[in-house]
């Protein structure tokens, strides 16, 4: 996986299979490695396009084990706790020339860390909420999320950010999906649509990614959250500022 980085820290415990350093699942036919020649597209010729979408949902659910499927294929059946926040990068080539990447924020569900201050959700174009089809608590909460993502994130033009709701689990025998309901329940609360998915059985993954990022980039044609650099103040070096790297508090 193309780890993007432990914003607080990753998990407790170990888990050989995720503490590697696996790529991406890179689908780009990269032009500079490529010792195709007649292939090579000129860096220049490719637009890239990123965005940040941020998975969140009650502990548990299968968030991190979503976005370990959809960018490495790989599914561990051990839990390991997210703390704070974890993020990861999928690169897609969406058609010639043009790259999708998705940052993909992974932020703790766990209630011990309470709900994440409104500087995780910023910039990001859409959400994915999860919940467990096993477990009818996670699904209570998906409402509580919801307000949560609404309360701190919004489009340039104020509109909610475009929310997909994933009922993950569905593997397990004592999982039901009662496909009537999540229609109701989406059209009545704003979601753009619903998946019932697996990550341990690799079901619907791709598809509800594709389905999202269809929606990303229709959004992104005339709205997107201010990037950092509208957003940000410039620091400039002046004749004042006698600092310089011989004279580092650190040394
Ligand atoms: N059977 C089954 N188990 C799953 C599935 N997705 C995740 N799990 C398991 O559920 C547990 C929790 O998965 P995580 O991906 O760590 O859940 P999370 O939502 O990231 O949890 P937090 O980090 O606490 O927010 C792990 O044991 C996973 O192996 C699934 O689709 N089917």
């Amino acid at each position: 996986m193309n780890k993007g980085g432990d914003i607080f820290a990753k998990e407790f415990d170990t888990d050989p299979d995720f503490s590697d350093n696996t790529n991406t699942t890179n689908i780009i036919s990269n032009n500079k490695n490529n010792n195709n020649s007649n292939n090579e597209i000129d860096d220049a010729d490719v637009e890239k396009h990123l965005y940040k979408v941020l998975l969140i949902g009650d502990y548990a659910v299968g968030k991190s084990s979503i976005i370990k499927r959809y960018c490495t294929g790989i599914f561990s059946p051990n839990y390991k706790l997210t703390i704070g926040v974890d993020f990861s990068v999928k690169d897609i080539e969406w058609e010639k020339n043009k790259i999708v990447s998705l940052q993909l924020w992974d932020i703790a569900g766990h209630e011990r860390f309470g709900t994440m201050t409104r500087v995780y959700y910023r910039y990001a174009i859409a959400a994915i909420i999860v919940f467990d089809l096993s477990r009818p608590s996670t699904f209570d909460a998906v409402t509580k999320w919801r307000e949560d993502v609404n309360s701190k994130v919004v489009l340039a033009n104020q509109e909610p950010i475009p929310v997909l709701l994933l009922a993950n689990k569905s593997d397990l025998s004592t999982s039901y999906v009662d496909s009537d309901m999540l229609d109701r329940f989406c059209k009545e609360n704003n979601f753009i649509g619903w998946f019932a998915t697996s990550a341990s059985s690799d079901t619907n993954i791709n598809e509800a990614m594709h389905f999202l990022t269809k929606e990303i980039l229709e959004v992104a044609k005339t709205n997107h959250p201010p990037k950092p650099e509208e957003d940000t103040l410039e620091l400039t070096k002046t004749n004042d500022d006698k600092s310089d790297n011989s004279k580092s508090c650190c040394k």
